[in-house]
Order: C-alpha cells, then structure tokens, then sequence
C-alpha cells in the first residue's frame, strides 16, 4: 500500500521576515508588485531561499479512459482521449504550443488510456490499464489499485529533473469523475460541482447529475480519501494526486491546472494538508464548481480567462507569471544597492 510522504508546511517566520524584508527593500513602492508579491514569498517559502530559482520546468500531461463514458456523459466518444494523446505527440494541441512558448518541456503520462501507443518519445507509460471501470456499477478500481497509480505517480514526480512541475490532464469523461470527488470530497451540493465538461448541453449535464447521484448512492460506503478515490476517480486523477504528494516531498512547486487537476489535488490534501502550500493555482476554469473548489481550498488562482480546456494550458500560460516572481526576488536591486531613496523608511 502506498506510503502518504509526510509533507511539512512551508511556514518558517524566520525565513518569512527576511522574505517579506527582501521583497520590501527591492526598487519599487511597497507592494506594488501585487500578487507577485505573495507568488515570490511562498516560493521562497517553497525552496527555503530568500533567492529562489525556477529550475527546469515541466508540464506533466496524465492522460487516462473513464469507464463511465458508457453512460453517456461527455459529448466525445472516448477514443478521443488516445486520439488527443496522439496529437500531443505530434505537437500539435494547444499545451504543445503554449509550453513551447514559453520555454517549458512537456510530457504525456499513459496512466490509463485504453489504446496501445508503443515506445514513444515523450510518452512516459505508466499504463495502470486500459481504462477505469464504470463507476456507475462498479469501483472505478480497487483500493490497491488507487494505491499502485499514486504511487507511480509519486515516483514519477520525483524523479523529475526541475523544481516545478506543472499538472495537466487529458481524459474524456473525467469532469464526471472529477464532480463526484469534489460533493464526496467537499460535501458542497452536487448542483454546484457538475458543469459542461467538454460542452455538455443543459439537459446532458443534468442526465450527468443524475448518472453521478446514482453512483453516489451506490459507493455511499467509501469513506477514506483512498477509498472514495478509488470508487470515482480515473487512474490519471490518482496518479496526479501522488505525484503532487512526491513532488511536495522533494520540495518542488506544484503548477495547479483547471478543474480535474483540482479535484486530484483536494483527495491528496485530505491525505496529506500541508500539500496546498507548495501549489500555485494557475487559474480558475470556466468549468462549473471550480471557482468553489478553489475557495474551499482557500486559493487564490492567477489568471481568469475563462478556459476550460486542461491539458495543462493554464500552467504553460501562468508560467511566465510565476518566472517574473521568482526571477524579481532574484534579480531585481534593493533600495540601497540602486541607491534609491526610500520615502517610506
Ligand atoms: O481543466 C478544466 O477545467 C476542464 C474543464 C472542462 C473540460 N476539460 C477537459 O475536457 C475533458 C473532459 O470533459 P468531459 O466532458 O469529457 O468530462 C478532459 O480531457 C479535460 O481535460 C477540462
Ligand atoms: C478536442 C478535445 C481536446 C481536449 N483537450 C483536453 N480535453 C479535451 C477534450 C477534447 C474533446
């Protein structure tokens, strides 16, 4: 069974004073670097530096197949999922673009998708089967089987090469998935955690709702973060879910993605809390309940574009965000090293 990684919170206030000194002292009025500010000390924070460097960052596509496509819940068919995979390989998706953009590298994870790639560049497998069973009848996997995929997941993020690790997924029928998790795992109402998905229409997210209401009925006994997990999640929410618990372990920064990436990360922080201090929200999704989500976990996301894509998009696009705040603690001249007049002091 999988070993949940103790993860310590960041919270130093030692080194919290000297960040907020090192970050007051930099050429600019107080606080008028905003939310980069807050982004710089909790990297700091992060890395136990008062000068923090972003090493080599890399986005991580998980790409699984969900057994409750059956049901009808998503206006794709599930080959789409190996199909998008595919793509991703060719370069020709939007996260290849964006990643490109902005210098980060990029892999796709098979955790789970039902279709067989082969040896691949830049495909990590890490297949845990060919698809989840329909968690409308059964569990979406056994309990053990949760455990294997967090634990190729906290393997995975560790032996990453960089500091930063951006989390994106590809998965037809995972906002099915990824609604059950959030009302089992929030108890907000279900109303508020099922949305469009891929572009449901209104009257297939409420056939979505009741398809989820029902499953919810039918695994009421799952009560453990593991075992709830386990009963809705797909093998690429798991394997998410332990490598944000691996990357935290070895102290690296964890780039949040939209509202699937979310969920993963809410079942890891019932099993490990401190975990949402190395996360970076990279924004909030126009996915129904993700906005909720975020505030039940007290984030405050980076950008508001009305995305609702995954694949790590809004990682890639919040990257450079999060570069500038590292990159000013760093680089930027103090007061008296400018010899700048300080008004305030
Ligand atoms: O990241 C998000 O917030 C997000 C919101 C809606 C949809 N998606 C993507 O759309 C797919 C899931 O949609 P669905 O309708 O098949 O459940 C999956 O591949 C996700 O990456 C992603
Ligand atoms: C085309 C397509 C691209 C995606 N990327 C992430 N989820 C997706 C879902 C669909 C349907």
């Amino acid at each position: 069974m999988m070993q949940i990684p103790s993860i310590p919170p960041v919270a130093d206030a030692a080194l919290a004073a000297r960040l907020d000194a090192a970050i007051d002292n930099k050429t600019k009025p107080r606080g008028s670097l905003g939310r980069l500010e807050s982004l710089a000390k909790q990297i700091g924070l992060v890395q136990q530096s008062v000068r923090p460097q972003l090493r080599e960052p890399s986005i991580l596509v998980f790409a699984g197949d969900h057994g409750v496509t059956e049901e009808k819940i998503s206006p794709f068919p599930q080959s789409v999922t190996w199909q998008m995979v595919e793509n991703f390989l060719a370069g020709g998706a939007a996260i290849n673009v964006f990643a490109a953009q902005n210098g980060c590298a990029l892999h796709v994870v098979d955790a789970g998708v039902n279709h067989d790639f082969g040896p691949r560049e830049r495909l990590l497998d890490r297949k845990q089967g060919y698809g989840t069973r329909n968690f409308l009848h059964e569990p979406a996997m056994s309990v053990e089987a949760c455990a294997r995929a967090m634990e190729a997941g906290a393997d995975l993020a560790a032996s990453m090469p960089g500091n930063l690790i951006g989390f994106g997924e590809m998965g037809i029928g995972n906002t099915t998935s990824a609604a059950a998790l959030m009302h089992r795992l929030t108890g907000l109402p279900l109303e508020d955690c099922v949305g469009a998905g891929a572009g449901m229409p209104p009257e297939g997210i409420a056939h979505k709702q009741r398809v989820i209401a029902q499953a919810l009925r039918r695994h009421a006994d799952a009560d453990t973060p593991l075992q709830i997990l386990a009963a809705f999640g797909g093998y690429e929410i798991a394997m998410m879910a332990g490598a944000m618990l691996g990357a935290a372990a070895r102290r690296k920064l964890i780039l949040v993605d939209g509202f699937i990436v979310t969920a993963a990360l809410l079942a890891a922080a019932r099993m490990a809390p401190a975990l949402t201090d190395y996360c970076v929200f990279s924004h909030c999704s126009n996915e129904r309940g993700h906005a909720l989500m975020l505030s039940h976990l007290g984030a405050s996301p980076l950008l508001q574009l009305g995305l609702r894509l995954g694949e790590g998009s809004g990682c890639a696009l919040a990257l450079p965000l999060v570069q500038a705040a590292a990159g000013f603690l760093c680089g930027m001249a103090t007061f008296d090293s400018a010899g700048v007049s300080d008004q305030e002091r």
